[in-house]
């Protein structure tokens, strides 16, 4: 593990599947700095509502119920933790139910102001640096991230990708790239035509195209942003140190 100089704040945004958990996990943990997957924290609590009988097809019904859960958010890399009111909720907000619901709820501004609150505040916590990723980090979340990566890659990449770790009831690999194109779409769209916060480049964001690189090459290349912003923001305080 290669030690990054100052507590580095990372934002890394981009569409769905095009590598932000995968790259943000790896980075962190070669860094040893938190992680925080922000869209968890989204299916979370869009689980917590699917389970306590909120019509999750009625924003005025998501707005009322998005302070009642309790989201809990671990920070270790190796075992991101996720909770809703104190309930293991890692393997239930990877259902299909959940994904289809989540860009519903997590348009709505009464839960983007509650977990964009919590996301401020574990990030605020993490006194050795953090990888945040989701869809508006860099431009609403954290604004003054010491670095903002935009992850993209052509949609049939991106489709062959979810494809491979799809899997039907038999187990067998999911083969309907399609139908897969066709659902990242639709979240895409629902996630960047949104009022509240939508999924968007930062005007000083890094934009990284993954489509024709292993994810060994985009880590590598993201780590290597990390610790040249690290070091530009310990440049200041060495300087301050030699007068
Ligand atoms: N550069 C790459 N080349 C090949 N496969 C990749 C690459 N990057 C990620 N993957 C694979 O693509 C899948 C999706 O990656 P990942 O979950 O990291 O994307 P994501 O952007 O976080 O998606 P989402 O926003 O939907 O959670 C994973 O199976 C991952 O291993
Ligand atoms: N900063 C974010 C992160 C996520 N979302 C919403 O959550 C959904 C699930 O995200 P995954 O990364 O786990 O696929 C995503 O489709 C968005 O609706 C968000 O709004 N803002």
């Amino acid at each position: 593990m290669s030690a990054t100089p100052a507590a580095v704040i990372v934002a890394i945004d981009g569409p769905s599947g095009t590598g932000k958990s995968s790259t943000s996990k790896a980075v962190a943990a070669q860094l040893g700095l938190s992680y925080l997957d922000t869209g968890a924290q989204y299916r979370a609590i869009t689980w917590w509502m699917l389970n306590n009988g909120v019509d999750v097809s009625d924003p005025e019904a998501i707005a009322a119920a998005a302070d009642k859960p309790v989201i809990t958010s671990g920070t270790d890399p190796r075992d991101p933790a996720i909770s809703a009111d104190g309930v293991d909720a890692s393997g239930p907000i990877r259902t299909q139910e959940v994904t289809a619901a989540v860009s519903a709820v997590s348009a709505v501004p009464q839960v983007r102001t509650r977990i964009t609150e919590l996301q401020r505040s574990i990030a605020a916590e993490a006194a050795d640096g953090i990888v945040v990723e989701g869809r508006d980090i860099g431009t609403t979340v954290l604004p003054h991230a010491d670095l903002k990566v935009f992850l993209t890659a052509s949609p049939e990449a991106r489709a062959a990708r979810r494809s491979g770790e799809m899997k039907t009831a038999d187990g067998k690999p999911v083969t309907d790239l399609a139908a897969t194109q066709q659902a990242l779409a639709a979240r895409d769209k629902a996630d960047s035509s949104r009022k509240t916060s939508p999924l968007k480049k930062a005007d000083d964001a890094v934009e990284v195209d993954t489509t024709d690189l292993t994810l060994e090459q985009v880590i590598e290349c993201v780590v290597t942003l990390v610790e040249k912003a690290a070091a530009a923001k310990a440049q200041p305080s060495v300087e301050k140190a030699a007068r």
